[in-house]
């Protein structure tokens, strides 16, 4: 006989769908307040004190801890095909460690091969990523040759796809590369679409020479990396690419700032009053290129990325100060790993030794560690460099990176006073070497929640595979294009809406649509606030909620699961003004 079925009183069941966090210190880019936060069905709906709040809501008390915005990582290659190898991390794997490490976004490259269909490769993208991402995550695409398809394609990505990036190599020769006429077409047709034109900065064929006469000479070790790209090597391409994007007028963000020199030529611009953005890497911040010289291949080739980790140990405290300056404005992880065994196949010759590191799980911790614990910068400019930029740059804001009525429910409930220690031995990348090995953070998040969902639950890992959706990235990002668009091309764009983090009583006040001030009682659907009260729910820059598309959700459950609840399809992000989501993502 089945044993009988225990009723719960309605009362005493704890509604999935719902969340208070209370007595945690709300950190923002502008500022800290201490409050609670209410999350329903994935969105914050109320921040204050003296919330009401319904029975059967989790409570998680978060006293002495920070609530930060959920990292945004806006550069990962989780299973690249690259230097003839796939990046071990894939979807699942990677976007769990990011998780794990305080990480509730990420932004992949759809990168083609020369010849090969962009649109293709974004539906190869969307095929691997969609059913096994853990958290939300977005797409920028490659762009590693040129021609009028090229063009039509990224048009097409833009307009139908949700992607508003495109990343150019002036590195990687006879493969990924691009000259700089090429370069200049790509700029160009960026700044016709309202794009973000993305660089990886450096002179792609004074590596080749310099490799070949490295390797003639008989160094052929992981030390012969760094030294066939010096600091100049990548200052003069990161010039020459503001100089191009300044021929077309175009604004650049430039990946994987690894040097001190072209640091200071982004500074340099910005002073200037050019739009470029500078992106440091958890790697330059929290290592440096020494490993390359150890006697330890394994090791050694595990520090291999480009631009090169610099041998010099003071260009990570720079990249630091830079970031505390706003000379940079991103930090990513430029998370691309690779196994020992891969890694050995560069044994005789560094220039085949797969580039890339780890970092999207321990992004947050070493930046922490270096800028706030060090004194360097404050939690909001945090924030600001983890999370809030990346969503503006991108788009995204402020859905993403920040913690704001309206915005998506991506918390970090982060403990400053606990520390940890980074270990290959513990990370959940599929790596066997951690670059950070050994290094003690302090700064433990201990809740991690994705759209609403506690992913990391007191410590432990509790992620759902396919959880996260695809979000579409606008075009014509205002933080990036306000100096430059004209007129008329702000009329495709909708201002960003600033963020409102009212007390209860206000909100409230938001809520009751003119009737006596009561507090609102609270609504099962999405509430959507923006101090832009010309945003109505049909409006330019309003969030289209209800718009996701079902199609291609599946949904399946890793070991960790926590519960069954469903999230499908994708989100839309203010999309600009006439711009129907239409279902085309
Ligand atoms: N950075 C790196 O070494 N590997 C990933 C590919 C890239 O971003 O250039
Ligand atoms: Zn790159
Ligand atoms: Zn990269």
């Amino acid at each position: 006989m089945a044993a009988p079925v225990k009723k719960v009183p309605i009362h005493l069941q704890s509604s999935q769908n719902r969340l208070l966090i209370k007595n945690g210190k709300i950190v923002n880019a502008t500022g800290m307040q201490d409050g609670d936060v209410f999350v329903e069905d994935g969105i914050i709906k109320q921040i204050g004190t003296n919330l009401i709040i319904p029975g059967g809501t989790r409570v998680i008390d978060a006293r002495g801890r920070y609530l930060l915005p959920g990292g945004i990582d806006p550069h990962v290659h989780f299973s690249f095909e690259f230097m003839g190898q796939t990046s071990a991390d894939d979807f699942y794997q990677g976007t769990k460690a990011a998780i794990s490490g305080g990480t509730t976004m990420i932004i992949d490259f759809a990168i083609p091969k020369k010849k090969e269909s962009l649109l293709e490769q974004y539906d190869k993208y969307r095929l691997m990523a969609d059913d096994k991402v853990c958290c939300d995550y977005a797409l920028h695409c490659g762009i590693t040759w040129w021609s009028d398809k090229v063009k039509q394609e990224m048009e097409i990505l833009c307009k139908e796809r949700g992607v508003n990036s495109f990343k150019a190599f002036m590195a990687y020769k006879d493969d990924l590369m691009i000259r700089d006429d090429e370069l200049y077409k790509m700029f160009e047709t960026c700044r016709q679409l309202g794009a973000v034109a993305m660089v990886h900065a450096e002179n792609g064929d004074i590596i080749v020479e310099n490799s070949k006469k490295l390797l003639s000479k008989g160094v052929k070790g992981p030390e012969g990396h760094e030294q066939s790209r010096p600091e100049e090597v990548e200052a003069e391409a990161t010039n020459r690419a503001c100089v191009i994007a300044k021929q077309v007028n175009c604004p650049l963000y430039v990946v994987h700032v690894m040097s001190k020199e072209a640091g200071d030529v982004i500074s340099k611009y910005r002073e200037q009053g050019w739009p470029v953005y500078g992106e440091a890497l958890a790697a330059g911040l929290g290592t440096d290129g020494r490993p390359c010289c150890s006697s330890n291949y394994g090791l050694a080739a595990a520090h291999i990325m480009s631009p090169p980790l610099r041998s010099d140990p003071a260009t990570k405290e720079r990249l630091m100060d830079l970031l505390a300056s706003d000379g940079l404005q991103v930090t990513g992880s430029d998370n691309c790993t690779f196994s020992s065994k891969q890694k050995a196949v560069g044994q005789n010759d560094f220039s085949k030794i797969p580039n890339g590191v780890n970092g999207v799980e321990d992004r947050m911790s070493v930046v922490w560690e270096k800028g706030v614990q060090s004194g360097k910068i404050t939690p909001p400019r945090f924030v600001e460099i983890t999370s809030t930029n990346a969503a503006k740059i991108f788009n995204l804001y402020p859905s993403k990176g920040a913690i704001g009525l309206g915005s998506d429910a991506d918390i970090v409930i982060w403990n400053p006073n606990k520390t940890r220690v980074i270990s290959a031995k513990t990370h959940h990348q599929a790596t066997d070497i951690n670059i950070f090995e050994g290094m003690e953070c302090h700064g433990v998040p201990e809740y991690v929640i994705v759209s609403g969902r506690v992913c990391v639950d007191d410590g432990e890992l509790k992620v759902v595979q396919g959880h996260g959706r695809f979000n579409p990235t606008p075009l014509y990002p205002p933080t990036v294009y306000d100096s430059l668009a004209t007129e008329a091309e702000k009329a495709n764009y909708a201002p960003l809406p600033d963020l409102i983090t009212e007390t209860a009583d206000q909100v409230s006040q938001l809520h009751v649509n003119g009737s006596n001030g009561d507090a609102a009682p609270i609504s099962p659907s999405p509430i959507t606030v923006f101090s832009d009260q010309t945003n109505t729910p049909t409006g330019k820059g309003a969030r289209q909620e209800g718009q996701r598309n079902l199609q291609g959700s599946s949904f399946s459950i890793s070991s960790e699961v926590g519960d069954t609840s469903k999230r499908s399809g994708i989100r839309v992000h203010n999309p600009p003004g006439g711009r129907s989501s239409g279902g085309f993502w």
